[in-house]
């Protein structure tokens, strides 16, 4: 792969001509590296930097002080490093996770629902001006890329449709530098919904697995089918080199379900450098509770209303099973087992 594709995202799309090619040239881009960027414009790159310099300082402080900003009714806050596991494996990666910040009193029992442990007040300015940036960001992408998808003006919401209270979610991320026998960082994985917006350091280590012609991709919302560890060790893995000033941008396992394919939801992995490395993954996601029907319901689609696979995905299910496989021994985990939460998700709305 040469240059990923870099696209400018005007401040409105309402569905001009113009933006109708540009979200096809996003698909096309997606269809074939499997990611694209965005230029960062200077207040979404202050906001970057702001966030990046937050993290460093969080992630400088002792073992024991970061430990203590966990929470067992959410999945926010400080995992160690080894803690997280893709296919069975630790991955070395030092994270805090920001889900949305619910009071106790307002999570209504329901899985994954609870309070951000902010580190500080700063930490937490740091993190919401991001996020307020990346979720404006995500909203323009999703109407483009339903205009890409041949949607047409009518159908411009569709996807942004979706994500009105939306379950966006955060992972703020170091990596330490690699150690002889260490080299794996994060294992092979997809994410969970529409949208990953990531942002990275100048030091590098992100892989990306474009579509392979005649590649079957597993359908990672299906209890049987997984895309962790997938074709970790299988060649085609292409490195996202760290360029200044842009967020990048690829689609999540929502987008494979919704589109029977023509989008893949893109694995990725990460591998450790000589030294430290900071990232910001930003997940642009449906509400909890919507149910996620495919785009056209009667074409022959992969894990559609075909027989095989899901008619619907339940958002907040596919966001609570992924969570339970990546931290099985998190108090949260835990809690939704002992308590039998998920037995509340037919309630979410
Ligand atoms: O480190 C990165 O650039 C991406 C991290 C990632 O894949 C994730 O947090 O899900
Ligand atoms: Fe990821």
């Amino acid at each position: 792969m040469g240059e990923l594709a870099t696209f400018r995202v005007p401040a409105r799309i309402t569905g001009t001509t113009a933006d109708i090619m540009l979200g096809g040239a996003m698909v096309r881009a997606w269809q074939r590296d499997g990611i694209f960027q965005v230029a960062a414009d200077g207040r979404q790159e202050a906001r970057t930097r702001a966030a990046l310099a937050a993290s460093r300082r969080f992630f400088a402080r002792p073992a024991a002080e970061k430990a203590a900003y966990v929470n067992d009714t959410s999945y926010s806050g400080y995992i160690a490093s080894g803690e997280e596991v893709t296919d069975g494996r630790p991955d070395a990666s030092e994270i805090f996770t920001i889900t949305p910040d619910i009071p106790v009193a307002a999570a209504a029992g329901l899985p994954c629902h609870g309070p951000v442990p902010w580190p500080s007040p700063g930490y937490r300015a740091a993190m919401e001006a991001y996020l307020t940036g990346v979720g404006g960001l995500g909203e323009r992408l999703l109407r483009l890329v339903a205009l890409g998808l041949g949607l047409g003006p009518a159908g411009i919401d569709r996807l942004a449709g979706l994500t009105r209270g939306g379950w966006h979610h955060m992972r703020v991320l170091r990596f330490p530098a690699a150690e002889r026998t260490a080299e794996r960082g994060i294992g092979a994985h997809t994410d969970y919904g529409l949208l990953v917006i990531a942002a990275q350091d100048e030091v590098g280590g992100l892989f990306v697995r474009p579509p392979v012609p005649g590649e079957e991709r597993p359908r990672n919302w299906l209890p049987g089918e997984s895309t962790a560890g997938f074709a970790e060790d299988r060649p085609d893995w292409t490195p996202v080199r760290p360029v200044a000033r842009v967020l990048t941008v690829f689609p999540g396992d929502i987008l494979q379900f919704m589109t029977g394919g023509a989008l893949l939801s893109t694995p990725h992995r990460v591998r450790l450098a000589d030294r430290e490395r900071y990232a910001l993954a930003y997940f642009h996601e449906p509400r909890f509770g919507a149910r996620i029907r495919p785009l056209d319901p009667t074409g022959a689609q992969r894990g559609g209303d075909g027989g095989e696979g899901a008619a619907a995905i339940h958002y907040g299910e596919h966001f609570t099973r992924m969570f339970m496989r990546c931290y099985p021994q998190r108090a949260t985990t835990r809690r939704i087992e002992s308590q039998g939460l998920l037995r509340h998700l037919a309630a979410a709305r």
